[in-house]
């Protein structure tokens, strides 16, 4: 028993190192466990005079608690150090800002696209669509486009294959067959706005060979310039949101109105800024005219009963004038950069 002294301060010592739980289960299966040293020394009891016992046994018991006791307080030590250090580690600052999350936005030739077919459509314009993939009949020839037209031509207008019946399939070079089918289609009066693809065998700095456009057509009884006028103004008064933007129609030539007119807008340049309105400069928007009589006759319309008036814009050039974007290519290259500043 002159060991239990030495044994004691073993275990105790072994569990004051102990820096973690094993460490604490492993002093005490040491001391405590079937064969631990004070559990050997419990069962040298047995051989002992029944005073001696007594004693031994007390202080063997004492011993155990002892060492039962420092056990627990080092196993609650490190139990409570473990849940600080995963508190500390999993702990999460719910006062920071939350990840900005991307925001999907609308693409500036859709944004203009919305923006040209709204102010139409308060006019009392329906919006009409058409086939990207046109024959030469919808796309030149109802057009009083002429057979040698130079527009006809390879170098501006992509092909399909030859069709048995002569004509020839083609990516539609502006929006006007999709008016030439609405004539086709319906009896005047008409007032269409037709927002699509286009696309020219062109491709360098100002040209993509895909490109948008809107056109529109007002077909009705005793339609004349007046209306035409009246109706372009209220447009880019409208679009470009400068109420007293001078407007100008310039004589023009399109084989499929007479008179044709380009409508230029007035502007200004203040250092290197362009600005739309009032100014020395003249800035070209849109073209237009009345519908030429062969393009009636081609669909079916008589032009001593009804007369009308038709359009065409090019989306890009007006989103880059409106929202000053310096380069038509950067429209298609889906730089994200790009699409968030101009988005
Ligand atoms: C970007 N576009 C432009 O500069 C000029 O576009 C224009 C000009 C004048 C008329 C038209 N469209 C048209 C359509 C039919 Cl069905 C009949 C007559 N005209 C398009």
């Amino acid at each position: 028993m002159q060991d239990l002294d030495r044994l004691r301060a073993e275990a105790l010592a072994a569990i004051a190192q102990a820096t973690s739980l094993e460490q604490v289960e492993a002093a005490r299966v040491a001391a405590l466990g079937k064969k631990g040293t004070i559990s050997g020394l419990m069962k040298g009891l047995g051989g002992m005079s029944p005073e001696e016992r007594k004693e031994a046994g007390a202080r063997l018991n004492l011993a155990r608690d002892e060492i039962a006791a420092a056990l627990d307080s080092a196993r609650a030590a490190l139990e409570a150090q473990a849940l600080a250090e995963r508190l500390e580690r999993e702990r999460i600052d719910v006062t920071l800002p939350a990840r900005p999350e991307s925001q999907g936005r609308i693409h500036p030739i859709s944004q203009t696209i919305e923006e040209i077919v709204e102010i139409f459509a308060q006019m009392g314009f329906a919006v009409a669509e058409g086939p990207d993939i046109e024959d030469d009949f919808h796309n030149f020839t109802a057009l009083n486009i002429p057979p040698e037209h130079p527009a006809r031509q390879m170098h501006d207008t992509f092909y399909f294959g030859e069709r048995e019946d002569g004509g020839r399939h083609l990516l539609r070079t502006h929006t006007s067959p999709v008016q030439i089918r609405t004539m086709l289609a319906q009896k005047p009066p008409i007032r269409v706005i037709v927002p699509g693809r286009t696309y020219r065998c062109d491709s360098d700095m100002t040209h993509t060979p895909m490109f948008h456009q809107v056109e529109g057509l007002v077909i009705d009884k005793a339609t004349h310039m007046g209306h035409l006028k009246g109706c372009l103004i209220e447009f880019v008064r409208a679009f470009f949101e400068v109420d007293d933007v001078p407007v100008r129609f310039r004589p023009s030539f399109f084989p499929f109105t007479e008179p044709s007119a380009e409508v230029d807008i007035g502007c200004s340049r203040q250092g290197g800024e362009l600005r739309i309105g009032p100014g020395a400069g003249w800035l070209e928007v849109l073209g237009s005219g009345m519908v030429h009589p062969n393009v009636l006759r081609n669909c079916g319309i008589d032009p001593d009963e009804y007369q009308g008036f038709a359009f065409g814009m090019g989306v890009e050039r007006l989103a880059m004038l409106k929202y000053g974007i310096p380069d038509l290519r950067t429209f298609f290259e889906s730089d994200l950069r790009w699409l968030r500043h101009y988005g």
